[in-house]
């Protein structure tokens, strides 16, 4: 076939995708209607996951599973949005990793804001100006976010999704030369992941200067000449800084998990993960009789972290299962008084 030929088909192809596309929405403009006279959460992440493992089985064409995760997600954030647009705050600043996770979730079409601390995100959820809050929960190099668990303990909103980004980073400067950068800006945890790389390079020397944000960073080294930024890919588009090293990190395998927050709670998918607090008596042996509990019912816990919530030692503990899953609600009910349940959602990663 020629090209012209081919292009054609193409255009006839995009035309019936655009109105089965249109056919859809039709559907989904329906299913809003209903939600918006019951109150029921638009987002339902089983419901998409089902939907992709669908499509994924049935799947026999050249469309890898990447690819259908990346175009049905985006068709998903334009059907919530048709539904009712709903606002996600996320950690910010605008470019930040955590915006990063949030536009992997929510696609380009939703409104977004920046908020500057984890505890903004948690009040602007409570509060209703946000349905959403994207914040980090654990970095695989510098572990557990303790604001995050904190406002997990102290407010009372539900992990309805979990999202990990790989996290990448690039030393970005105006400079011309490696000699000319007097000073190196970004945030005090990226400094940490890229010590190797600022050994090899002679950057020891170098002035680092610690701000909120690697973005922020990224901002600070594009107005001044003399400087770099250790920031991510994305950032140092947004501000026009040329890359000139990528990957810098030590650890090429760095990700940080996310949670996303709101006010409702997931029915199970059927493959789960749930996350809780658990405030155990100070003795022997409670920690041990709570866990025994977890291997009795046969129940696979994925983490499990100490952690000090206002003076009170507190274990934040994960497990495959969702809360409402039979054996598992017997355990929560038998430990009522000591646990608080963060939530039930679609399980997407083991590892981190
Ligand atoms: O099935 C629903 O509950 C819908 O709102 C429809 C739909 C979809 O586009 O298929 C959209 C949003 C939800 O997160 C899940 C699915």
């Amino acid at each position: 076939m020629t090209l012209d030929e081919l292009r054609e088909k193409i255009d006839h192809i995009d035309d019936t995708l655009l109105k089965l596309y249109n056919e859809r929405m039709e559907l989904v403009h329906q299913v809003g209607e209903l939600k918006n006279t019951t109150g029921a959460p638009i987002y339902r992440p089983e419901r998409e996951q089902e939907i992709l493992k669908r499509l994924k089985e049935h799947n026999h064409g050249k469309l890898t599973d990447e690819a259908i995760d990346a175009l049905f997600l985006e068709m998903f954030a334009v059907a919530r949005n048709l539904e009712r647009p709903e606002a996600i705050a996320y950690l910010g600043p605008e470019a930040s990793f955590t915006h990063q996770a949030a536009e992997s979730k929510f696609g380009a079409m939703s409104v977004y804001f920046p908020v500057a601390t984890i505890k903004g995100v948690f009040r602007e959820v409570s509060n209703g100006k946000a349905k959403f809050g994207v914040v980090p929960i654990e970095n695989s190099s510098n572990g557990i976010v303790s604001d995050t668990i904190n406002c997990l303990n102290d407010y009372d909103l539900k992990i309805i999704a979990e999202v990990v980004v790989e996290i990448h980073h690039v030393l970005a400067t105006e400079a011309e030369n490696i000699k000319d950068i007097e000073r190196i800006y970004s945030k005090d945890i990226a400094f940490g992941q890229c010590q190797n790389f600022l050994s090899d390079f002679g950057f020891d020397e170098v002035e680092q200067i610690p701000v909120e944000s690697t973005a922020k960073a990224a901002k600070l080294a594009a107005e001044d000449p003399q400087s770099a930024a250790i920031c991510s890919a994305v950032a140092a588009k947004i501000y026009n800084l040329p890359v000139l090293f990528e990957n810098i990190e030590d650890n090429q395998n760095n990700r940080t998990r996310f949670f996303i927050v709101s006010d409702f709670e997931n029915a199970p998918s059927g493959n789960d993960k749930t996350s809780l607090l658990v405030k155990l008596p100070n003795k022997p042996g409670s920690l041990v009789e709570f866990l025994n509990d977890f291997e009795a019912a046969n129940i696979n816990l994925t983490k499990i972290k100490s952690h000090i919530v206002e003076g009170v030692s507190v274990f934040f503990i994960e497990f495959n299962g969702h809360k409402d899953d039979p054996k598992i609600k017997e355990i929560i009910q038998k430990h009522k008084d000591v646990i608080k349940v963060l939530g039930s959602y679609v399980k997407e990663t083991d590892d981190i």
